[in-house]
């Protein structure tokens, strides 16, 4: 005769298991009939799960996933249970406007992995307002002019150290050059000193820490609870994160006082940075001394790669372009020796390849997520219940082909008339209170690094197809920002150099 405990096992599996799997297949049935984001068209799965999301972003293929969607469903469509995304002026401008109620969601704070927020991170609208008018007195013209002096030198710097490349190699390769350039220049106007990338050509400790935390901010956010519970091991991958997360803020320590003492000996002449202020207001006990160093570590990460990427295609579609680039080497062959952004920002060639970089290859391509408020809101006639998220991709905004003719291709002779819908199409920076602080600051360097590059490979460049690098390299790869693929740009002169 059978004992009782053999005879629960059959009467588990016959019964209360496949009862188990029914009732949760009822309360899935039940969500996907109940979901308020039903009416609004996406593939079926979005409306099930977010695994075909997750799937899109954890291999780099987040924005084109979406952009493929719309192209099927049209400008609102739903791309998880609880997301939609929006490919529609209007709507840009109901959730990036200034004052605007759709607040950052939680990606910012478990992306950037600190429970200090800063203020890209913030989701307190209150806080970010005040804490955004203390810092961004230091990102005004003003102060970004008192800055120049030290923005041109770098530059300067790394357009030499490509000319050396090139006589040494007969190619360069121009997105390592201008990681090093937009690094030195955002660590100088941070800590008050440069990184010395440029001279030593070489990453340092801090900058290798960072990038390896800042690579695995969207793995933070789309696998949340396996790091949670990685992070509980002794050993092992997170381990080594709170190692380095230790050495940076070391670092970052080390580079804040030695600016302060600097600061406290003679206040008014100290070389202005872009947190003189926030010195000014820890001095003053209004600002905790950690919240100075998070906003200056956010600064080298918002606007190194941001930077560099931008200068990067800028180059690379010109390589391929040899008329407009041509052009382009007249215009700022005629630049009068010592010239500075309030000239650079006259000619007109190099503002349109700088606008057309940035609407074909904007650093951020993806939607920023914001949460509709409550009360919740109306996009294209749908009703959308507050607490679900909405973001808007540039990528997609940017190739509306209602509002970009050919939008595949880098013309820059586009800009030479920019009709209203092109202007509110257009979110390479974000928009309304969030919009990019350093917007000001990243075109001054990049005006000056294109005007520099050109006057100084005047020949022109063309691709080098060389050590293996092939277009697929340049394909962007978006995880957050949008990097090209290769990690790598090269280039080379069209005719040899003078
Ligand atoms: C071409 C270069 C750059 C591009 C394309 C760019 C793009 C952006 C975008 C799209 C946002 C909005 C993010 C969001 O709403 O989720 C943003 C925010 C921000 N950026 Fe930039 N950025 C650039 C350079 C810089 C530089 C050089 C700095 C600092 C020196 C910087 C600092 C910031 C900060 C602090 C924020 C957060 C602002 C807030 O939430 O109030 N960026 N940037």
């Amino acid at each position: 005769m059978d004992s009782p405990s053999v005879q629960k096992t059959p009467y588990l599996t016959i019964y209360l298991l496949p009862a188990i799997i029914l009732a949760l297949l009822a309360y899935k049935a039940y969500t996907i009939a109940t979901n308020p984001l039903r009416h609004i068209p996406g593939p079926w799965i979005s409306l099930c799960t977010n695994l075909r999301l997750k799937y899109a972003i954890l291999t780099g293929e987040r924005v084109r996933y979406i952009h493929s969607l719309h192209s099927r469903y049209g400008p609102i469509v739903r791309i998880s249970p609880s997301e939609l995304d929006l490919c529609d002026a209007a709507a840009a401008k109901t959730v990036y406007k200034m004052g605007s109620r759709f607040m950052k969601t939680r990606f910012y704070s478990v992306f950037t992995g600190s429970k200090v927020v800063n203020v890209f991170s913030s989701q307190d609208a209150q806080w970010h307002g005040q804490h955004r008018r203390l810092t961004s007195a230091n990102f005004s013209e003003q102060s970004v002019k008192k800055m120049e002096p030290f923005i041109a030198q770098n530059v300067q710097l790394a357009v030499r150290r490509m000319r050396e490349e090139v006589q040494r190699l007969g190619y360069v390769d121009v997105f390592k050059w201008f990681m090093f350039m937009a690094t030195d220049v955002i660590g100088e106007a941070s800590f008050g000193e440069s990184f010395r990338m440029l001279e030593t050509g070489k990453e340092n400790q801090y900058i290798s820490d960072l990038e390896t935390l800042a690579s695995k901010g969207i793995y933070r956010v789309e696998l949340e609870g396996l790091v949670n519970i990685v992070a509980k091991l002794p050993f092992g991958p997170v381990k080594e994160i709170l190692r380095i997360a230790a050495r940076m803020n070391a670092y970052a320590e080390d580079s804040v006082q030695r600016y302060w003492r600097l600061y406290s000996a003679d206040p008014e002449n100290v070389k202005p940075t872009l947190l003189t202020k926030e010195y000014a207001a820890v001095e003053d006990g209004t600002l905790e001394p950690l919240q100075l160093r998070r906003d200056a570590s956010g600064y080298i990460i918002a606007g190194t790669d941001t930077t560099a990427v931008t200068g990067t295609y800028a180059v690379w579609e010109l390589s391929k372009l040899p008329e407009v680039q041509e052009a382009l080497c007249r215009e700022v062959a005629d630049l009068p020796e010592g010239f500075d952004d309030e000239i650079l920002r006259t000619l007109p060639l190099l503002d349109r390849v700088l606008q057309e970089t940035l609407r074909l290859h904007p650093a951020v391509e993806q939607g920023l997520p914001r949460a509709v408020p409550d009360g919740g809101a109306e996009f294209g006639g749908y009703h959308v219940p507050a607490g679900q998220v909405v973001g808007i991709q540039a990528y997609s905004m940017h190739r509306d082909s209602t509002v970009w003719r050919d939008p595949e291709t880098f013309d820059p002779s586009r800009w030479e008339e920019s009709t209203k819908a092109m202007q509110d199409n257009f979110y390479p920076f974000g928009g309304g209170s969030r919009v990019c602080l350093g917007m000001h600051f990243a075109k001054v360097e990049l005006r000056h690094a294109l005007a520099n590059f050109y006057r100084t490979f005047d020949v022109g460049m063309k691709p080098a197809f060389v050590q293996g690098f092939t277009e697929k390299d340049m394909e962007a790869v978006s995880y957050f920002l949008s990097p090209p693929r290769g990690k790598r740009c090269y280039v080379m002169p069209r005719k040899s150099l003078s």
